[in-house]
């Protein structure tokens, strides 16, 4: 990235320019703006439940304070939204297409900035932002496509009778989103629920709050109504007045087991349909019939994405025995090579985790698996980067562990870090049961040139996403979402269409009312 441009992209995202900052390099950025959006404006809370920083994690520094929004503040965007959606939901699906592929077309136009602050908010590589901002811009266009073609039935009854379906939104949605794909997990969400009439009330993680509200924006500028896609910052006591409050339909949700567990508890009080998008302990299973380079390959995109955060990673990687050996050599080397640094940088591939409790959560798993037997193949310990401005950014080498067994800690649970474990397998029905070992369900994939087996082997994974050679890939028009406790309800594909709205049934009486009194 040539960092001179970066006067150029502040302009273009912040056009007024109140904001205090002098350019989008990595260790510049500071945010003086406020970051809840509401009724078509930043706005600053009206009340709060204290405060929070978001940091640059490559480099350690606080970005931005904010306030967490108040049970006041939640009910201001709540109504916000719920004007908005007097006016969106009567909009004719084309009409509503119509703002989000300008919406799209917006985000596209802007994606090398909306990428950089990714980065910037986020650690992960200037490269994977770029990718994440294009799935967002495509997750739009898919669904203004779908806006205009959503339809009921009409259903032909005796004597001339009949009856139809109508397709209509929920009203006020709540979305509460992940800090590993901030942008993009929002536009999953949004996408598809604006789409079917209904409008949003949007919280981040407070770990990244920045770029949310930058598409918040954008929607405004793209001709939605005031109010349409509102923001409210905060962490969880936030994150409850929304799910608590009465007027919100509907929850979408994007996190952990254990939050997904209080979300869905405090939709049941109010019998508010519920979407859960959780995490996941994947398996990925390499027959020795595969083509070993799209194993390596596939392997390294199943773990080291986004530093090992991402929620269908194939962290459980099965090996056949008669290959362990080749596998193994060529995955560490190519891990070995992975370029670690400033994620701003272009030959950059992996950044600083999300911040030092996470970075030290999965160097906490790696003793854990040391000292449970386990053999670090490579990596696991502290990158200490040569740029002295990085210094207090939160990286780590890359790890790959074998000598692994189905019962370690590192093996059963989820550690959101850049952590493979590989395990040997023998036979096509001992890796299934050891596979489906897990209380979560989100994705599996299986490299084997034997296409039989492989189309065997998936029908038989309890997962939600598979892969047949490749993985994680996620192509907008596919559904995402996960099986047991890795949640349900799909994000994506036109299924996402059902989880945003209600079919209401008309019945037609063309004759006289035979009544039984
Ligand atoms: N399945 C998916 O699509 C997907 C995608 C990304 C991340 N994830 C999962 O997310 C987890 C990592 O994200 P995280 O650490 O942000 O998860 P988290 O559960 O800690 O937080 C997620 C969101 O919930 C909010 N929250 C926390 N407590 C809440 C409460 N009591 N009520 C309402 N909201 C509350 C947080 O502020 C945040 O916005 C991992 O387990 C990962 O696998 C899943
Ligand atoms: C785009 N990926 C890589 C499939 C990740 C989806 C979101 C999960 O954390």
């Amino acid at each position: 990235m040539k960092l001179c441009s970066a006067r150029p992209l502040v302009q273009l995202l912040y056009p007024k320019l109140r904001i205090a900052m002098s350019t989008l390099a990595t260790g510049t950025f500071q945010n003086s703006l406020p970051l809840n959006y509401r009724g078509g404006s930043r706005v600053q809370p009206i009340d709060s439940v204290g405060e929070e920083k978001a940091y640059e994690p490559s480099t350690g520094r606080v970005i931005t304070t904010f306030t967490n929004s108040g049970e006041k503040e939640v009910n201001e965007a709540i109504q916000s939204a719920k004007a908005a959606f007097k006016i969106w939901s009567q909009k004719s699906g084309m009409e509503r297409g119509r703002v989000l592929l300008e919406t799209a077309r917006i985000i596209r136009e802007r994606s090398e900035a909306l990428a950089t602050m990714e980065t910037i908010n986020n650690g992960k590589s200037i490269f994977e932002a770029r990718v994440d901002i294009e799935i967002s811009w495509q997750t739009l266009e898919y669904y203004a496509g779908l806006a205009g073609s959503m339809a009921g039935q009409h259903v032909q009854l005796s004597g001339g009778s009949f009856g139809y379906t109508r397709r209509e939104p929920l009203g006020v949605c709540v979305g509460i989103g992940a800090w590993n794909y901030p942008f993009q997990i929002a536009c999953w969400k949004a996408g598809p629920a604006l789409a079917c009439g209904n409008a949003m009330v949007y919280k981040p993680s407070p770990f990244t709050p920045i770029t949310v509200v930058l598409l918040a924006e954008i929607f405004k500028e793209a001709g939605g109504p005031p109010g349409l896609f509102n923001v409210v910052q905060g962490g969880a006591t936030t994150g409850e007045f929304l799910c608590k409050h009465p007027d919100v339909a509907k929850i979408s949700f994007t996190g952990s087991v254990p939050t997904g567990s209080k979300i869905m508890d405090m939709a049941a009080r109010g019998i508010k349909p519920v979407t859960l998008e959780l995490g996941g302990k994947s398996p990925l299973i390499i027959f020795s019939d595969s083509d070993l380079e799209n194993a390596v390959n596939g392997a390294m995109m199943a773990n080291f994405l986004t530093q090992g955060q991402v929620c269908c990673n194939g962290t459980r990687v099965f090996v056949q025995r008669d290959i362990l050996e080749k596998f193994t050599e060529a995955v560490v080397k190519k891990v070995n090579k992975i370029k670690i640094g400033d994620p701003l940088l272009e030959g950059t591939r992996m950044g600083p985790l999300i911040n030092r409790p996470q970075l030290e959560k999965v160097f906490g798993f790696i003793k854990g698996a040391k000292e449970q037997g386990a053999k670090i193949l490579t990596g696991g310990d502290p990158y200490i980067p040569q740029d002295p401005k990085l210094k207090g950014g939160f990286f780590m080498y890359p790890c790959v562990l074998g000598n692994c067994a189905d019962d370690m800690t590192c093996v059963k649970e989820e550690i959101f870090g850049p952590v493979m474990s590989i395990l040997p397998f023998d036979t096509e029905e001992e890796v299934l049961q050891r596979a489906n070992n897990s209380n979560y369900g989100l994705a599996g994939g299986v490299f084997s040139r034997d296409l039989q087996r492989a189309h065997r082997v998936v029908a038989a994974l309890q997962a939600g996403m598979c892969f047949i050679n490749n993985y994680n890939v996620s192509p907008v028009e596919l559904p995402f979402g996960g099986y047991k406790m890795s949640g349900f309800g799909r994000e994506n594909g036109q299924v996402a269409i059902e989880y945003y709205s209600q079919l209401k049934t008309v019945c037609v009486e063309m004759g006289n009312v035979e009544s039984v009194f």
